[in-house]
């Protein structure tokens, strides 16, 4: 196996520059700086209601979806300005693709999951390529041996585990540059958790991931930077050994000590 890159060389994939966002008149973010490296893993990690999921979801502008929901400030993919006037948020949605907490396979067979997002797209114009994509992904996702026989049986047949599994190829299927992750194995058992966590690892070498997690085991198996959040703020920003070894803030302390939160 190709040793992987060393810390340090890893250009920025995404960029948050002072980004507010406001539920109504409630602020929930409070201008966030941020810098996502490509080809790393970052968890988001703070107390419940901090703002994680609001902010990983400005990244691909799933905030859109929620009516009293504004947001203010720059992200950037690879520079452009992901609410700009030429951004298209489909389009967006296929660079930096999601995977949700409960796995949420649509009500198809595991083949039509996966082909489902490169049909939309025009990705694939004949069934081999289909075929193709469809296996690729599934291969990716650690989900293939499992699940090659019974490609026309409906997804929601699968386990928890494998659903998630079958969530993660559905969003590698349109080669996605970044996948957002939100608390992707808190309804999974152990040893599903453990095979996404693998996956995740593994992912890191063609992916850009942002995962948020309550689980500080979790973020410093999976994670190379970890940003903690707190009361709308981003406190601070590291590598992940960092932050839960020597963390420069009282209240990133307080937390991973499990003092609060
Ligand atoms: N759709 C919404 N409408 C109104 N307020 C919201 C909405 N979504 C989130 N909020 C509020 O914004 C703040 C941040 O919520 P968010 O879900 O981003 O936090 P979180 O850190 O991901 O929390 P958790 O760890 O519990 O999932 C909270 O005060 C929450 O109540």
């Amino acid at each position: 196996m190709p040793s992987r890159p060393a810390a340090g060389i890893h250009g920025t994939k995404m960029v948050a520059r002072d980004v507010k966002v406001f539920y109504g008149a409630k602020q929930a973010l409070k201008g966030i700086n941020l810098e996502i490296q490509e080809n790393r893993v970052m968890a988001l990690i703070g107390p419940s209601g901090c703002g994680k999921s609001t902010f990983l979801r400005c990244l691909n502008r799933m905030n859109d979806t929620i009516e009293n929901c504004r947001v203010e400030g720059l992200i950037a993919l690879d520079g452009e300005d992901v609410y700009g006037k030429s951004i298209d948020a489909v389009q967006l949605r296929a660079r930096v693709g999601m995977v949700f907490q409960k796995p949420n396979p649509f009500p198809k067979s595991i083949y039509d999951n996966i082909a489902y997002g490169p049909r939309i797209h025009g990705i694939a114009s004949h069934r081999d390529e289909m075929d193709e994509i469809v296996q690729t992904s599934l291969k990716r996702a650690g989900l293939w041996n499992e699940v090659k026989d019974r490609l026309r049986e409906p997804g929601t047949g699968l386990s928890g585990g494998q659903q998630q599994r079958l969530c993660i190829a559905r969003a590698i299927a349109v080669s996605p540059e970044v996948i957002l992750m939100d608390e992707p194995c808190s309804a999974l058992d152990p040893i599903a958790t453990a095979h996404i966590e693998e996956l995740i690892d593994e992912l890191r070498e063609n992916y850009t991931i942002v995962i948020v997690t309550h689980n500080m085991q979790q973020a410093a198996r999976v994670s190379q930077k970890t940003a903690f959040f707190h009361l709308g703020d981003m406190v601070e920003c590291d590598d992940t050994e960092e932050i839960f070894t020597n963390p420069r803030d009282e209240r990133t302390q307080g937390y991973i000590t499990g003092r609060y939160g």
